[in-house]
């Protein structure tokens, strides 16, 4: 049985990932972070009959009170890594969807997993539509260089860009960095038009009512182009199944992989 702890245990998707490993079989869910809901039991607050599942405002009071093998973050970034880091230096895995942390975070992380003998599986998109457009957006980057990234949200996400297109950027370049033929630096007008350059991938975040979160990757060539496009709908019920996966298979390595894909045979 994998005991399982959720940080964002009450939120939009942390709700329904702890839902999901409540009724997956193999799985315990043990308790759930929520700084507004400290002390109450998550089971009453996602309606399920008949548990007792506490909720803590720390993850260092939640380690006090109880034991498990996997946390599953879905908080925010001002908050995540800390939780993260706190579990790694339990020897606990560690399942990363919360958006909003750097290259520079995951280094850090990946250190402190590495010392600690325990494993980290981030994924900045649990659904597995997202997933497969990582894949083939991998696939169109070995033959074309020149990629922009897009991602859409709704006017209230906090992190620019979305955790999706940060890893998307930071995988493409790793295949083949994307070409630029102007500078951004030479551009005549307003440079910021041309986005933000991530990875030397560049990168354009739309925040505006009406979007869940969709991502663009658009290649061109001479006289053709491929757009590889995601869109989420309103639930999140798309990232349980994922989440329930890497829960699985973060115990089959050390150290830390990033996206789904990586545990998954594609
Ligand atoms: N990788 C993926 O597939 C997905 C990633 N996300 C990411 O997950 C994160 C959470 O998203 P939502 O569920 O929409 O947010 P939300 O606002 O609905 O939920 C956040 C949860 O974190 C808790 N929380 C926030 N700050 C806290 C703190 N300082 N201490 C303790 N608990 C705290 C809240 O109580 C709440 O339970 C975001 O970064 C989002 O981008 C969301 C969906 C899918
Ligand atoms: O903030 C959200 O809601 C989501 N964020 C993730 C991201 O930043 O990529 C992905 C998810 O689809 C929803």
């Amino acid at each position: 049985m994998i005991k399982v702890f959720v940080a964002g245990a009450t939120g939009w998707a942390g709700s329904a990932i702890s839902k999901g490993i409540f009724n997956h079989d193999g799985m315990q869910l043990i308790g759930g972070l929520s700084r507004s809901n400290k002390g109450k039991n998550l089971a009453d607050i996602l309606q399920i009959e008949n548990a007792t599942i506490p909720l803590f405002d720390t993850i260092d009071n939640a380690l006090e009170k109880i034991d498990f093998d996997v946390l599953v973050e879905f908080t925010k970034p001002d908050i995540a890594k800390k939780n993260i880091i706190t579990a790694l230096e339990k020897g606990k895995n560690v399942i990363i969807g919360t958006s909003g942390l750097s290259n520079e975070d995951y280094n850090e992380i990946e250190s402190i997993a590495n010392k600690n003998n325990a494993s980290v599986l981030a994924a900045g998109n649990f659904a597995i539509t997202a997933v497969l457009l990582f894949k083939f957006a991998a696939i169109a980057a070995k033959y074309i260089p020149n990629y922009e990234l897009i991602d859409y949200a709704s006017q209230n996400k906090v992190d620019a860009p979305s955790g999706s297109v940060a890893e998307l950027a930071h995988r493409l370049s790793a295949v083949q960095k994307s070409t630029i033929e102007v500078p951004i630096e030479d551009t005549i007008g307003v440079k910021e038009t041309r986005g933000a350059t991530i990875d030397d991938v560049q990168v354009h975040s739309v925040r505006l009512p009406g979007h869940v979160l969709g991502i663009e990757a658009i290649f061109g060539m001479q006289d053709e182009k491929l757009i590889l496009r995601h869109d989420a709908g309103n639930g999140a019920e798309p990232y349980v199944n994922g989440v329930i996966l890497a829960i699985e298979k973060v115990n089959s390595f050390k150290g830390l992989k990033r996206g789904l894909d990586t545990v998954m045979d594609l």
